[in-house]
């Protein structure tokens, strides 16, 4: 299996050099391969947000690399991060962001058109995510009108539009109630599964993690095998 996602000696402060510096991460060292879904793990405040923002080139790192399928991201500039990140990267929130005036569909729909697709063929491709996390007859609802778990689900469909190779997630069920945070969960891995995703997924939930590939936690700065 092919490497999708590795960060090497990556360190973080924020603040730095001044007296309320906050030192996060302390050298981080991950793989995460095609078709693998790794948990995050840490207690609050450990640094999962930062650790994701900077895998997913929303943030940088003091030092360290950032390799994004084979490219390393480390020394590119804005144009070419946002590029990359737009091609390859998908993000799911705690909450959900979807935009409140368009229906499940559009909003599945919009990011593809922006990235050139037709629209039938990005219709297609949203109406294909909806039916496999089994919100389809909600297509034309707009966000307003469904519940939390159908809204999480649409927004994990959206961060699939544009096919990325990397799902990064910030607590995607932390917002749900037990039963749907695991339905939403499930869901969520069997389509990572059909297509073939490398995701690296920060939960509070021991349980969840547990269903994934590998648990990782970020202890003092650094990622640990979780036991
Ligand atoms: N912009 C910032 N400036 C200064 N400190 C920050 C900034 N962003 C985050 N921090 C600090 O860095 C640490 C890590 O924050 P981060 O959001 O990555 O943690 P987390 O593990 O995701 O937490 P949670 O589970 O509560 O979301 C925290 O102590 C936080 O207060």
């Amino acid at each position: 299996m092919s490497n999708m996602l590795e960060l090497q000696g990556v360190t973080k402060h924020y603040n730095a050099g001044k007296p309320n510096e906050v030192q996060v991460l302390n050298g981080v060292d991950l793989t995460v391969k095609k078709g693998e879904v790794v948990a995050l793990v840490a207690p609050s405040g450990a640094g999962k947000s930062t650790l994701l923002h900077i895998a997913g080139m929303l943030d940088t790192a003091r030092s360290g690399r950032v390799v994004i399928d084979g490219t390393d991201v480390t020394g590119l500039d804005d144009t070419a991060r946002t590029a990359m990140r737009r091609g390859q990267v998908g993000f799911i929130y705690q909450f959900h962001h979807l935009l409140p005036e368009f229906s499940a569909l559009e909003n599945i729909v919009l990011p593809q058109l922006a990235n050139g697709v037709s629209q039938r063929d990005a219709e297609a491709r949203a109406l294909k995510l909806l039916t496999s996390v089994g919100v389809e007859a909600r297509a034309d609802h707009r966000p307003a009108a469904m519940s939390g778990g159908e809204q999480q689900r649409v927004a994990f469909c959206r961060a699939l539009a544009n096919r990325p190779a990397l799902l990064l997630a910030d607590e995607p069920t932390g917002n749900l109630d037990p039963a749907t945070s695991d339905r939403v969960f499930e869901a969520l891995m069997k389509v990572a599964r059909d297509e073939g995703l490398a995701a690296l997924i920060a939960t509070h939930n021991m349980e969840l993690a547990g269903k994934m590939d590998r648990v990782l936690r970020l202890d003092n700065g650094v990622l640990v095998p979780a036991t």
